[in-house]
């Protein structure tokens, strides 16, 4: 049978997932490939794979678009790992840097500035400008926070915002793939969030951040009704931006 192409993100956040699959007999019949979440999106998208962990600002951009997990990565405020960094108070931010790495924290800081702290904001993306504030997400905000007059959590900005938790990226498929097949994938990405504290035995110490409180406390990757009410209300509020 050929194999089930995944793209995973390449982050510490979804190193529990990787630990499930790989304790897994489903890894017998996937491809896996570990990606950046930006690349994750656009191979889904130009379906080099069946299935990817992909941010969910790009789920209106793939074709046929399913979740077909119960897991997701989230938080329930605070994430620690998805930031505005700013040089001035964010009233005062008029530039800012988006991290190419990202589609949905781009987007959320977006819809932050605008809905919530309620400061017109000029974006790039262009990597060498010289800006007020930047977002920036995964591994390479670990240990940052103090390198920056101001480090905004954007988790915990949500969260204030709308009383919500928030899910920064979702398993997709981009066609439909065998239910037992799927029962499967799911079941050893439980495994994976069950045995977080074996993954992080597994895992180097990063001086930046307490990696145990970060995959068990900050990172929550039940996705649950609240969660999905957040993506509906995000994605609502990104058309309108
Ligand atoms: C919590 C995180 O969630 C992520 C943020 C993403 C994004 O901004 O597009 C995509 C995938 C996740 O890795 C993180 O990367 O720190």
């Amino acid at each position: 049978m050929e194999k089930i192409k995944v793209s995973a993100v390449s982050y510490t956040n979804t190193k529990p997932f990787i630990y499930g699959i790989q304790h897994s007999p489903v890894l017998e019949q996937i491809d896996l490939s570990l990606d950046i979440p930006s690349d994750c999106a656009s191979k889904l998208i130009e379906k080099q794979v069946d299935i990817g962990l992909i941010p969910v600002a790009a789920i209106p951009f793939v074709p046929n678009a399913q979740i077909i997990s119960s897991f997701c990565i989230g938080s329930i405020g605070a994430v620690d790992s998805v930031f505005i960094f700013s040089d001035v108070p964010v009233e005062k931010i008029k530039t800012l840097k988006l991290d190419p790495q990202s589609r949905t924290s781009n987007n959320l800081a977006k819809v932050l500035l605008k809905n919530h702290f309620k400061v017109a904001v000029d974006f790039t993306t262009d990597q060498s400008a010289t800006t007020d504030a930047m977002v920036l997400i995964g591994d390479r905000t670990f240990g940052r926070k103090g390198d920056f007059n101001y480090a905004y959590d954007m988790g915990e900005e949500w969260m204030k915002f709308t009383g919500l938790p928030f899910m920064y990226a979702a398993w997709v498929a981009n066609k439909p793939l065998p239910e037992a097949f799927l029962k499967e994938f799911d079941a050893a990405l439980a495994n994976g969030i069950q045995n977080i504290p074996a993954v992080i035995t597994q895992l180097p110490a990063n001086s930046g951040i307490d990696i145990a409180n970060y995959l068990q406390y900050k990172l929550n990757f039940n996705l649950t009704p609240e969660k999905l009410k957040a993506k509906e209300l995000f994605l609502k509020l990104i058309t309108e931006l």
